[in-house]
């Protein structure tokens, strides 16, 4: 008999019809995302569960209890509470790689969009109110050979420094948990210490997994150190900064602008005063999101799906879950 399988956001037809293959498919097939209540109630005979980004906790466990293996749509897999997903046995697996150079092109349109202020322009040339004048009031900063300072020099981190140093003669200085010769290599890059990193940098870029050690890595005391020129971009998860140090810094004119594809809730709240402020630029969480990186990410997610539920070895369970599972 087939595997049970619960699939609980839309994918493409060609990698369902792939878990359909070796699976037995339920999927979700409302017209708005499922809600927690909905995803409970589904999970009574289910083996794998195929999500992006749902809590992952005891009491979805208990509600699941055949459940064998999770796959995240996502390389970030925060929502998996690893505790209760040890205690378990429950396979986690998520979908490095396929998404590194999607999410590193989304960064520098970031670090773009901030220095050259491309957003508050569209607007103000759509508005009608481009005049024959003197175009200071119009003018950003450079980007090309500037100090980028990358917090997180993991995959993205470098896929990103090597767009800023061979696309746009950036210096890339780093900070990391583990030193990263390789990359040091590359991009020519120097490694060191937070304090330096915020000191000296002018964009710094955090790309590093929100776990409790990064929860608020960037908050008062960090932008404090910051340049007032400093342009801070997020593209890792919304919790990695104290959000509201990250209005003040803004509101003081402590740093100068900041790109944003992450917010601490999400969607964000239209209250969130970071969206009334002109130097913000912001994004949905868009990171990887174009078609070709979604559907590879989601086929990469059906085959770790699917090799976890057939008793085989799904090639990308997470780090923290490796040991103690038994295929
Ligand atoms: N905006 C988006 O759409 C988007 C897309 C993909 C990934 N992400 C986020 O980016 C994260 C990174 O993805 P990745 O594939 O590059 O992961 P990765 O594991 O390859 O790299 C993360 C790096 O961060 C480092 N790190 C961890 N804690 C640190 C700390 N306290 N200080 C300094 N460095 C630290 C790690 O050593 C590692 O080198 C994901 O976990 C996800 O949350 C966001
Ligand atoms: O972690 C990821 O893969 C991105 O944030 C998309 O969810």
């Amino acid at each position: 008999m087939k595997p049970k399988v619960f699939i609980a956001r839309p994918i493409p037809s060609e990698v369902e019809a792939y878990i359909a293959d070796h699976c037995t498919c339920e999927k979700w097939t409302g017209a708005s995302p499922i809600t927690r209540n909905e995803l409970l109630e589904r999970l009574k005979d289910a083996e794998g569960l195929l999500i992006t980004g749902e809590k992952i906790d005891d009491e979805l466990l208990d509600h699941a209890p055949n459940l064998k293996a999770v796959s995240n749509i996502s390389v970030g897999y925060n929502n998996f509470d690893l505790d209760a997903m040890k205690r378990r046995n429950i396979i986690g697996t998520n979908t490095p790689d396929v998404l590194n150079e999607t999410v590193a092109d989304l960064a520098l349109a970031l670090i773009l969009s901030t220095a050259r202020r491309i957003p508050e322009l569209d607007k103000l040339v759509k508005d009608g109110k481009w005049e024959d004048q003197d175009d200071e009031p119009l003018f950003g900063v450079d980007v090309h050979g500037k100090t980028l300072g990358i917090i997180g020099m993991g995959r993205i981190g470098e896929a990103i420094g090597r767009r800023a140093k061979f696309g746009f003669n950036m210096t890339i200085q780093y900070h990391n948990r583990h030193r990263k010769p390789e990359s040091e290599k590359l991009l020519d890059a120097d490694y060191v210490s937070m304090e330096e990193l915020l000191q000296t940098s002018d964009f710094v870029l955090l790309m590093v997994p929100f776990t409790e050690g990064t929860k608020h890595l960037i908050g008062k005391e960090q932008f404090a150190l910051m340049k007032n020129s400093a342009i801070f971009i997020n593209t890792s998860r919304g919790q990695t900064v104290d959000e509201n140090a990250l209005i003040q810094a803004l509101q003081n004119q402590k740093i100068l602008a900041a790109g944003l594809d992450v917010f601490d809730q999400e969607p964000v709240s239209p209250d969130n005063p970071l969206l009334k402020l002109p130097n913000v630029v912001t994004l949905p969480h868009i990171g990887s999101a174009t078609y070709q990186t979604r559907f590879d990410m989601a086929m990469l997610a059906a085959k770790n799906l699917v090799a976890a539920v057939t008793g085989k070895q799904p090639p990308n369970i997470v780090q923290e879950l490796k040991s103690g599972i038994k295929i």
